[in-house]
């Protein structure tokens, strides 16, 4: 492929029974007026057709291969066709679809780093539906990461960003139980998301020396050691090292007053250390227009921040807004990544 931006994104079906396929058939719909890129669809066109039935949406569907899919996207939405066990009923998730939906995610990455597809773009999948049916990773940053490793011979680790215009913020620990955290918790993984984040946020972001501002794990990031050791003893000796290799790390911070706006002034991106430390200032700030990114992988994943919201699926009422963000975001870091090398200056997203 000659120029890598008429290539399609790869967006996957997610969970058939929640809002992704809602939100892909509105985002095509609006294509135009959005000036969206070029998406293909890894999902089952029968169900696609139903969907859109349901929500009186008028959308064309186009059985194409990825390298069809640019140019049949103004008119039809391209779809690469997969096979649900069983109709898909909204709001009622059925674990005999779970292993489509783990190949449209398979698919999605299969495509992506063979160069037929730019990028991945994943809807939500709800975890318990999927470790019903013996899915064994936590979620897609983990599937994605072992699906990386598998091909590249070697462990990759993920790291998982969220990106919105009022701040990108990442965990160390992803999904664990919060009593696992601080046993989870060490220098070195501190130190390798930090590093990873820094990269990346250069080489896919466009940013110029990423200042990192890294939160502590206990209240007041451990006032000195009485309400807690892990700040001390694990966080403060990683900050130390990322700056070491450079890099414009600061902290252990309270986590409690670095989000505010003047705080968020002074860093890039946050760096917290464990799910919800990170996810509850990034969707309380930016629910609809935060994107969530895997870093660390050789190819791209963006992904709407929300997840399955079965109770809203087929009626017409989910926001579309973070599959537009992570559309938009996955075909942004793809140019990034063409002119790599060239960091330019780039909006908080
Ligand atoms: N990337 C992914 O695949 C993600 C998947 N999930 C999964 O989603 C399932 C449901 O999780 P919840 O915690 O209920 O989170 P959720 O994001 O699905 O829903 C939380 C609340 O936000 C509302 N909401 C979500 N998306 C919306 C949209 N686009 N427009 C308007 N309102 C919206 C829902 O109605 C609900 O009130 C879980 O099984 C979880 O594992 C959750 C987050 C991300
Ligand atoms: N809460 C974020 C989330 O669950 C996203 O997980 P993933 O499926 O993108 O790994």
């Amino acid at each position: 492929m000659t120029n890598g931006r008429r290539r399609a994104l790869a967006l996957t079906m997610g969970d058939p029974a929640g809002i992704g396929p809602d939100l892909a058939l509105a985002a095509w719909t609006n294509r135009a007026a959005l000036e969206l890129p070029p998406f293909l669809i890894i999902a089952d066109p029968a169900m696609l057709a139903e969907r859109a039935e349901r929500l009186g949406l008028n959308v064309a569907l186009a059985v194409t291969s990825p390298e069809d899919a640019a140019v049949k996207f103004d008119t039809a939405l391209p779809v690469l066709p997969v096979t649900l066990a069983k109709p898909a009923i909204p709001g009622t998730p059925d674990p005999a679809n779970a292993n489509t939906i783990i190949e449209a995610i398979r698919l999605g990455v299969e495509l992506t780093t063979g160069d037929r597809t730019r990028a991945v773009v994943t809807n939500p999948i709800a975890k318990s539906v999927l470790y019903a049916s013996g899915f064994g990773f936590p979620g897609h940053t983990e599937y994605l990461a072992h699906l990386a490793g598998e091909a590249a011979g070697h462990v990759v680790t993920p790291v998982m960003l969220l990106a919105g215009p009022e701040l990108r913020v990442a965990p160390v620990t992803i999904h664990i139980p919060l009593g696992q955290v601080p046993q989870a918790l060490s220098t070195r993984a501190i130190v390798e998301t930090g590093r990873i984040m820094a990269r990346d946020l250069v080489s896919r972001f466009g940013l110029n020396a990423p200042r990192l501002a890294v939160s502590g794990l206990n209240p007041h990031a451990g006032e000195d050691g009485a309400l807690g050791s892990e700040d001390g003893d694990i966080i403060a000796p990683a900050v130390a090292e990322l700056r070491a290799m450079g890099i414009g790390a600061f902290g252990p911070l309270p986590a409690d007053t670095m989000f505010h706006a003047e705080a968020r002034e002074s860093y890039d991106a946050a760096l917290c250390m464990y799910h919800d430390q990170a996810l509850i200032p990034a969707k309380t700030l930016g629910f609809h227009d935060s994107v969530n990114v895997t870093l660390g992988l050789p190819f791209i994943r963006t992904s709407p921040d929300h997840g399955t919201a079965f109770s809203l699926a087929g009626q017409g009422v989910a926001r579309p807004d973070s599959l537009i963000a992570a559309i938009r975001l996955a075909a942004r870091m793809a140019d990034t990544e063409i002119e790599t090398k060239t960091p330019q200056a780039s909006s908080r997203i």
